[in-house]
């Protein structure tokens, strides 16, 4: 740390006396360097005065521009004068004095060539017509000509104006030569490579030649400028810091003009130097050596030592020694020598310490130097800057962590309810009403009951005087509960847009955490931040995450961190006062895990259900949705249609059914979304997509064509059954080969099953078993997930539904139902028996039905599973086309939105195949209606089992096997 800052203080130094070295001739600028730099950064003002004065500072003098460059102060180096009988006469002012040669015999290391020597001064004189400048070397052909070649290549592409720039910065190199400094650098980099401080002096050079070069420009044209107004001028003097002070205020005024018709030079001084110390630190972390040079022991005795230069020697790492001089001593001395400059110092390797500090002692013992004025020797141990990174950096970086951590943890103290790093805050989204939540009840389609429910709530927050007038307590919440995707968190959403009052979201799941604290914290998080924006809504989505019954966690070891959380919330809710406009709602997809706590009056004291929504819902759902897309069908028959074709869909699926069939357009680049792509969107939605990847073999297909038939045909003449649809043979990636797809009776919201529609449901769902026994002469295993359904409904018939004489009225719960079945049958061992018996009474029976019929109708299966077999998919009015009208009249609002298949049209977009190649004992001509379309069985009732479609599953396996 000492050394960051001291290597801050030190670039300072270095930045300001680049500064002074900038502005020394003018007044006004001679600050102290930290000063100046402050100053300068502080104002923009300052800092465009700077830039100016600059330009005109470097017009009057001209001799700092050949100024070496002041090179940065080491952290170490205090030169402290020490003068001996050797040193020179000091004549610092008196610059007329011509500067002592060099030592005898030691000329050659000021020659040219010598490390120890600065450029060599100019003569002065120059040939007839030369106009190359002073310190400046001619180009050589060559070179000017591999500057030509260059040139044009930067020219392509530029602006003409800038192109003549360009050239005109070429003819000056020419006329004018370039630094000699700079050539030397760059031979430097061609012979020896590049380093970082040749790039760095590179920079310097080329930095310090285009300054020079842009004062150049101005004073040729602030001459040009004079010589045509010569008598105004002729008392002008254009120093720095004159302008506007003379006796003739107008001179000033005028120079101005003149300045600023001549150019403008943009120079950002606060970019320029941000840049310089950025670039400067960059160097020094890469390039962690100093200025320096490695002379001989002999040089530094005849050079140095003995003339009394040396004020000290710090013998580094006991190998290297660095050699402090006096400066001031060596400056007049040897003015060319670098060692005059602040930070440059010389230095020697030793082969041992011994061995050099009795040569130190010997030689000036020769010199007769008094022991009180021997010269000091100190021993240092050092590594380089990037190195002390190396062994510094981790533990920065560690204690840098630790602060930030800290201070975070301090922050979230702070706030009441951080806990550790801020663990303890809420992770709710804060929801503005006014920004945030555009929802409305009129977004929320097809559950008026809910939405009656929660308006309540509305009516607490916007007018609570209306209820508290009459001592009514308001609810403190509500429970939304429903399978997922039947609009909860919209109806929460819609609560806040219409109440207008801030909502805070937050899923259960985030009050968990593996640190024990945490959750009950961010509940106390939570709970405070919406007291502190009341009136508002809080929004627990699936709260069953925290607040399941904690008798049944605490089975097998339970969550004392889950308990905790729950009991935070309990506390929070009891917390409230009554006129705390504070309502917290929660959404959950198991209502019957939580917690009894929860649910008592005080706290979530409505229990809100949101079932799958109706037809009538549907169709509610589907006119929002519809809304949001391009569709120029009649919307009141599309509407109808697509909510009988959508049973047991949540509000979610809905959306992403019509989200579908705009995806499904899109792909034919159609303008609107008809009625076809909804079919399809629906399908694909149920089914899965079609897998036409999957070849059948002819087998194969044949038995899936005969299978489907079996089931089309029992839909179409049990009478109790659902009336077919649509039926396909076009393998789904879901897994199904094939599949029939029925209306269900009562469009899917049908809540009551008789034993006669039980009865034909079943025996229509082994019509594929039994179609197979009928026409091959093996079955295959494709059945399978009929005979689960059968079995599962014949169970339930006999167990669940009082459908059996034999066992009698009684319910036995599932395991799933009853912790207790889990572990013991609810059911002695001799009724197991007898359930057995009556489930495969009642299997056995719908089987002889099934059988009964598709002997009867044989022939029929036959030009079904013909049909499909050429067209692969047939719809309804194909059916009627093959098998005349279903026997049984259909139900009205059936017949309304599917037709009745007489001269509806076959091109009706509910139509089947198109093109029937096999004709039906009807004839071709008959029954091409316009009805199809596609949907699943429904469940039984409310909350029975998922209707599927007929999953021929298995008979892929079996394919796989043929196969092999
Ligand atoms: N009644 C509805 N009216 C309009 N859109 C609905 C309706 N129900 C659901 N949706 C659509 O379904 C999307 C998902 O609904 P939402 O997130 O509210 O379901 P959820 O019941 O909270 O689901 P989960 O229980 O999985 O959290 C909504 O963004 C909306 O597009």
């Amino acid at each position: 740390m000492i050394c960051v800052a001291m290597l801050a203080r030190d670039l300072i130094r270095s930045l300001s006396r680049i500064l002074l070295s900038t502005f020394p001739s003018s007044p006004s600028t001679q600050l102290s360097p930290p000063i100046a730099m402050a100053s300068l950064i502080r104002g923009p003002q300052h800092i465009s005065r700077s830039s100016r004065q600059l330009v005109e500072a470097a017009r009057v003098s001209q001799c700092l521009a050949r100024r070496p460059a002041s090179l940065p102060r080491p952290l170490y180096a205090y030169a402290r004068s020490r003068q001996y009988a050797t040193q020179p006469e000091q004549n610092g002012k008196d610059s007329n004095k011509t500067p002592a040669g060099s030592a005898k015999g030691m000329e050659h290391l000021y020659s040219q060539q010598s490390p120890m020597s600065g450029p060599p001064q100019p003569s002065g004189k120059k040939p007839d017509g030369d106009s190359t400048l002073p310190d400046h070397v001619k180009l050589t052909v060559q070179e000017e000509k591999q500057l030509e070649d260059v040139f044009a290549l930067v020219k392509k592409g530029m602006p003409s104006s800038m192109a003549a720039d360009v050239d005109k910065g070429l003819q000056r190199l020419k006329r004018e030569g370039m630094p000699r400094e700079l050539r030397d650098t760059i031979k430097e980099c061609t012979e020896e490579g590049m380093s970082p401080a040749r790039a760095a002096k590179l920079w310097r050079l080329v930095t310090q030649m285009a300054r020079h070069t842009a004062e150049a420009t101005v004073n040729e044209k602030i001459k040009e400028t004079e010589s045509e107004q010569p008598k105004q001028q002729s008392t002008a003097d254009p120093g720095p810091g004159n302008e506007g002070k003379g006796k003739d205020g107008k001179k000033g005024a005028k120079k101005d003009d003149l300045f600023s018709n001549v150019t403008e030079i943009k120079f950002d001084l606060s970019n320029f130097l941000l840049t310089a110390f950025v670039a400067y630190l960059l160097y020094r972390l890469v390039v962690p050596t100093e200025n320096s040079r490695e002379i001989t022991w002999q040089e530094f005795r005849n050079t140095f030592l003995d003339k009394g230069l040396v004020d000290k020697m710090v013998v580094i790492n006991a190998n290297r020694v660095r050699v402090y001089l006096h400066r001031d001593s060596v400056a007049s001395m040897y003015p060319d020598s670098p060692a005059s400059q602040p930070g440059f110092y010389y230095y020697f390797s030793i082969g041992s310490v011994e061995a050099f500090e009795r040569r130190v002692e010997d030689a000036q013992n020769q010199l007769a130097i008094p022991t009180s004025e021997r010269i000091p020797i100190s021993y240092h141990e050092e590594g380089s800057l990037l190195n002390t990174l190396f062994v510094f950096g981790p533990t920065i970086l560690f204690i840098g962590a630790i602060f930030y951590l800290s201070r975070r943890a301090a922050g979230g103290a702070g706030g009441g309810q951080g806990g550790i790093f801020g663990m303890g805050r809420s992770r709710a989204k804060k929801f503005n009403h006014e920004t945030d939540i555009k929802v409305k009840f009129a977004d929320v389609a097809g559950m008026d009951e809910a939405k009656l429910e929660i308006m309540e709530f509305v009516s607490f927050l916007k007018k609570p005087d209306m209820f508290q007038k009459l001592g009514a307590k308001i609810p403190r919440g509500a429970i939304l509960s429903g399978p997922p995707g039947t609009g909860k968190t919209l109806l929460a959403k819609a609560t806040a847009g219409e109440s207008g009052v801030p909502f805070f979201s937050v899923s259960g799941s985030e009050f968990v955490e593996m640190f024990v604290g945490v959750g009950p914290s961010r509940v106390r998080d939570l709970f405070a931040n919406a007291r502190k924006n009341t009136p508002c809504i809080i929004f627990i989505d699936e709260i069953d995450a925290i607040g399941k019954s904690r008798a049944k966690q605490s089975f097998g070891g339970g969550n004392d961190e889950r308990e905790s959380t729950l009991n935070q919330i309990l506390t929070e809710m009891d917390g409230f006062n009554t006129s705390e406009q504070v309502v917290v709602l929660a959404g959950t997809n198991r209502a019957d895990v939580l917690d009894k706590a929860l649910m008592r009056p005080g706290r979530f004291d409505r229990h809100i259900n949101i079932d799958p929504p109706t037809m009538e819902g549907r169709k509610q759902i589907f006119a929002v949705h519809l809304k949001k897309i391009v569709t120029h069908e009649n919307l009141e028959n599309l509407k109808g249609r697509v909510a009988a074709l959508t049973p047991g869909f949540s509000g979610a699926d809905i959306a992403n059914v019509v989200n579908e069939a705009a995806l499904v357009a899109a792909r034919h680049n159609a303008d609107s979304v008809k009625l076809a792509d909804f079919e399809k969107a629906i399908e694909r939605v149920v089914g899965g997509l079609e897998r036409r990847s999957l070849v059948l073999s002819p087998e194969e297909k044949k038995t899936v064509a005969y299978h489907e038939a079996g089931h089309a045909i029992c839909g179409w003449y049990f009478q109790w059954a659902d009336p077919l649809l649509k039926v396909s043979i076009i393998p789904r990636a879901s897994g199904a080969l094939g599949y029939a797809q029925y209306l269900p009776s009562g469009g899917g919201d049908m809540v009551l099953m008789n034993m006669r529609q039980m009865m034909d449901r079943m025996a229509m769902t082994l019509g594929g078993r039994v179609s197979e026994e009928l026409h091959f002469d093996t079955v295959t295993t494709g059945a399978s997930d009929d005979f689960n359904k059968v079995t599962s409904m014949a169970t339930r018939m006999v167990t669940k539904w009082g459908m059996s004489q034999k066992i009698g009225y009684v319910y036995y719960p599932n395991s799933s139902e009853s912790s207790d079945a889990q572990f013991q049958k609810p059911f002695s061992e001799q009724t197991a028996q007898a359930i057995d018996a009556e489930v495969r009474r009642i299997v056995d029976e719908a089987y002889t039905q099934c059988k009964q019929l598709l002997m009867e109708k044989k022939k029929e299966v036959g030009i079904v599973a013909e049909e499909l077999l050429a067209l692969e998919v047939l719809g309804r009015d194909d059916m009627i086309r093959l098998l005349g009208p279903r026997p049984f009249e259909d139900r009205n609002d059936f017949t309304k939105i599917f037709g009745t298949g007489q001269g509806s049209g076959a091109d009706g977009p509910m139509g089947g195949a198109p093109k029937p190649t096999t004709p039906g004992p009807n004839g071709p001509e008959q029954g091409d209606g316009g009805a199809g379309g596609a949907t699943l069985p429904p469940g039984l009732g409310r909350g029975a089992e998922e209707p599927a479609p007929t999953i021929y599953k298995a008979l892929e396996d079996m394919a796989k096997e043929w196969r092999r």
